[in-house]
């Protein structure tokens, strides 16, 4: 069968440009230090995995604009890369940068902190929500409330943590389970202003296609090569076509830092990186409801995390 096809993308992210009509609108930024759980939070506010996450810290490396529509109410959220005090390398200090922009020109921000646990990168956190708050609302969200067995402690320590910073509310949630999520919904809603939506109402992130599947890659690899594999393993999607047989053909170029690294992916006779394929393709297939064909290749690329240059070149520093 010829091959016509052609790279394309299925779901065109949005232009910014306002629809018509009396709608309301709120930009919400999600921050946190890393791992206390932000992606989880917004792939549950969305009801769609949008975000990657792990038990890693540090997975989220690009700023995701999440999209929440409901009735005439849109909400952008926008989940960051945790903000953290390393600053040593190339990469950290990208998304050192990336978390902070993110705070400027928001109706609200939601800064997620696990449960009980208030760390020093906690406080540095609350000293970037404290600049310029002006009039924009400001929830502290304790995160994983789940994993708190005696729930008495918890209303001396949220009296404890008003103190720090006049919250506009503080309020428990599990974005495991998705208990009170939908309170914090309306806490949003609530900081809403007459606005033109700025996407369709199917949208749910802003995101390219390819920059999805690139991510769903990098997920299976942190999954499933475990602690061995540090997180300066990137994902390039060079090809995202629609075959004559209606079948998308993706290909990703899996770039690492070293040559064990590369082996650790491939694994025994190739097992684990067929295992990486079949899951990061069922995961696609899903979110663009269409059949893939994934193909992917191991490249050793030595000391990209260090080069600022080479992070540009692979598309980081530009949003
Ligand atoms: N028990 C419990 N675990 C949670 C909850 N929310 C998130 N987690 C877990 O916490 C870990 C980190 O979650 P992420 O959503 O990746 O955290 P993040 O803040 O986006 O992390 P970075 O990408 O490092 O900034 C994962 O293992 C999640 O399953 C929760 O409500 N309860």
């Amino acid at each position: 069968m010829a091959d016509n096809s052609q790279d394309f993308d299925p779901i065109e992210p949005g232009s910014l440009t306002p629809e018509e009509g009396e709608q309301r609108i709120a930009m919400v930024a999600i921050v946190g230090r890393p791992n206390v759980g932000k992606s989880t939070l917004l792939n549950r506010i969305l009801g769609q995995k949008v975000s990657i996450t792990s038990r890693k810290p540090q997975t989220t490396r690009h700023r995701i604009m999440g999209i929440h529509t409901e009735g005439d109410c849109q909400l952008l959220f926008v989940d960051t890369p945790g903000l953290h005090s390393e600053e040593k390398r190339a990469i950290n200090r990208y998304m050192n940068r990336a978390a902070s922009s993110s705070i400027g020109d928001v109706e609200m921000v939601m800064f997620v902190v696990d449960g009980m646990n208030w760390t020093a990168d906690d406080e540095l956190v609350l000293n970037k929500v404290k600049k310029g708050s002006g009039s924009r609302k400001t929830v502290l969200v304790i995160n994983k409330i789940d994993q708190i067995k005696e729930k008495d402690v918890l209303l001396p320590y949220l009296q404890e943590l008003q103190k720090k910073f006049a919250f506009d509310a503080i309020v428990p949630v599990s974005a495991k389970s998705g208990d009170r999520v939908p309170q914090l919904l309306e806490l949003a809603k609530n900081a809403s202003y007459e606005g033109a939506h700025f996407f369709p109402e199917e949208y749910v992130t802003d995101r390219s296609s390819r920059f999805m599947a690139a991510e769903i890659i990098r997920e299976k690899l942190i999954r499933y090569t475990g602690d061995e594999l540090p997180y300066s393993v990137t994902v390039e999607i060079e090809r995202f076509a629609l075959m004559d047989n209606g079948v998308y053909q993706i290909n990703g170029l899996i770039l690492v830092e070293r040559s064990g690294q590369k082996k650790m992916i491939i694994g025994n006779k190739g097992e684990k990186i067929k295992t990486i394929g079949r899951e990061a393709r069922l995961d696609m297939e899903r979110l663009f409801d269409n059949k893939v064909f994934l193909e992917m290749w191991v490249k050793v690329k030595s000391g990209w995390a260090d080069d600022e240059r080479a992070l540009r070149s692979l598309g980081y520093g530009e949003d």
